[in-house]
């Protein structure tokens, strides 16, 4: 019987042969946590009567949820990251940097073979770049901190495939929001996804991430892109137990969106086609990056946003933004009729401005849809791809962007 990713990274990381559902205790390459668990994760570092952390260099910090900071209470938690950070020597990224997974995928804190916990459910977003990385509790972080280890049950492991090519206008979040229609919320719940075929080898690590970025939504441990292995221990073998495999055809994929308030309440663009929108926000570490941005300035470009949308784009970096400057794409969205925000969490879980009012219908580019995520709990929230989002503005209204290509 062979072996899964999973556990085969997870075994190099214990030091012994694992089985899926095996609970061990392994090594842990890097630490991350953000501005929101960073302060519960050093709280609880220090109850564990922890001094000093064991691995500095491993253990990164963003502050990207809430910056720049909208209130006395947050620039307290900041202040206190930013003390621990200098005491310990951990890696600080500070407010100019941007939202943590980008940050952590642009400036090489993960890679290929690294087994990565994080304060933050969207962890799983590095098995775009072949890493083992899983979202945990600021308990679980801060003992992580302290002793540079943590003890996980070793997931059982499906493998989903895709074959073919994408259309025009078809994006890799379309493909993940199909995934996620079909498996639901709690489709893959506690299991490490291994994404293969053709198709997905195609993926760019940009398209990569936005698939892996949302394993979580369909209840995922982790989530890797084969294509990002290079090291052949690393590979599952031939014979590897599945729990399930799903084959999806690229070529049959169209764009989607997820109606409020779950992400697995997916529905093709085209079926939610004239929906009225207020807002549209492009952005997060699901589509803010540069290829997203590409994506949404293509369709923008030379035109205007309908008059009754508000459309705020928020690069997920500030690598992110000065590309997106040099290439015209900020000028080009100004124009068209957009708002720039700070590069960070900004719009997506309602931790600063731009919220919606009640009765509002916000189209976005993030992960989440739930009740009150972008700071109104009376506001319904669509979630589609970046060209989905741009062909929308454009026209005020829920369009599959094909009809705009
Ligand atoms: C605020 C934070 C704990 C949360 C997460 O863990 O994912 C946020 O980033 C999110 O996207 O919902
Ligand atoms: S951009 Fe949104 S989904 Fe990503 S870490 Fe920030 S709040 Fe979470």
């Amino acid at each position: 019987m062979g072996f899964t990713f999973a556990e085969k990274i997870i075994a190099g990381h214990a030091g012994h042969e694992v089985h899926a559902n095996d609970c061990v205790v392994v090594n842990v390459d890097v630490m991350m946590a953000s501005d929101t668990t960073g302060p519960m994760t050093i709280r609880a570092f220090q109850e564990m009567g922890g001094v000093r952390v064991a691995k500095p260099k491993k253990t990164v910090f963003v502050i990207d949820h809430a910056t720049p900071c909208p209130n006395e209470r947050i620039a307290a938690l900041h202040s206190m990251i930013r003390r621990f950070c200098g005491e310990q020597g951990c890696v600080l990224y500070d407010q100019n940097w941007g939202v943590c997974h980008q940050v952590m995928l642009e400036n090489d804190e993960v890679g290929e073979g690294d087994l990565v916990l994080g304060g933050d459910s969207h962890t799983c977003s590095y098995g775009a770049v072949g890493a083992f990385s899983t979202g945990v509790g600021s308990t679980d972080l801060g003992a992580a901190l302290l002793t540079g280890k943590t003890w996980l049950r070793v997931p059982e492991t499906s493998r989903i495939e895709l074959t073919g090519h994408l259309p025009k206008g078809v994006c890799a979040k379309d493909v993940t929001l199909r995934m996620i229609g079909d498996l639901r919320s709690d489709g893959v719940s506690y299991e490490s996804v291994e994404f293969a075929g053709d198709g997905f080898a195609r993926f760019t690590q940009d398209e990569a991430a936005t698939v892996c970025n949302m394993v979580i939504e369909m209840g995922g441990k982790n989530g890797v892109f084969l294509s990002a292995l290079k090291r052949p221990d690393l590979m599952p073998d031939e014979d590897a137990v599945y729990k399930r495999v799903l084959r999806y055809d690229a070529a049959a994929v169209v764009p989607m969106v997820a109606r409020p308030h779950a992400v697995d309440n997916v529905c093709t663009a085209a079926e939610a086609a004239g929906q009225r929108i207020d807002m549209v926000y492009i952005g997060s570490c699901t589509n803010g990056r540069l290829s997203d941005l590409a994506a949404a300035a293509d369709i923008l470009r030379g035109k205007k946003i309908a008059p009754s949308v508000r459309m705020t784009v928020c690069p997920a970096s500030t690598k992110v933004l000065l590309a997106a400057i040099d290439r015209g794409y900020i000028r080009e969205f100004l124009e068209a009729g957009a708002t720039i925000s700070t590069p960070g969490c900004s719009l997506c879980v309602g931790t600063l401005g731009g919220v919606p009012a009640d009765g509002e219908v916000v189209l976005s580019t993030t992960n989440r849809n739930f009740k009150g995520r972008m700071g109104n709990k009376n506001a319904l929230i669509y979630l589609a791809s970046p060209a989905t989002a741009a062909a929308s503005a454009l026209t005020g209204t829920i369009t599959d962007p094909r009809e705009v290509i």
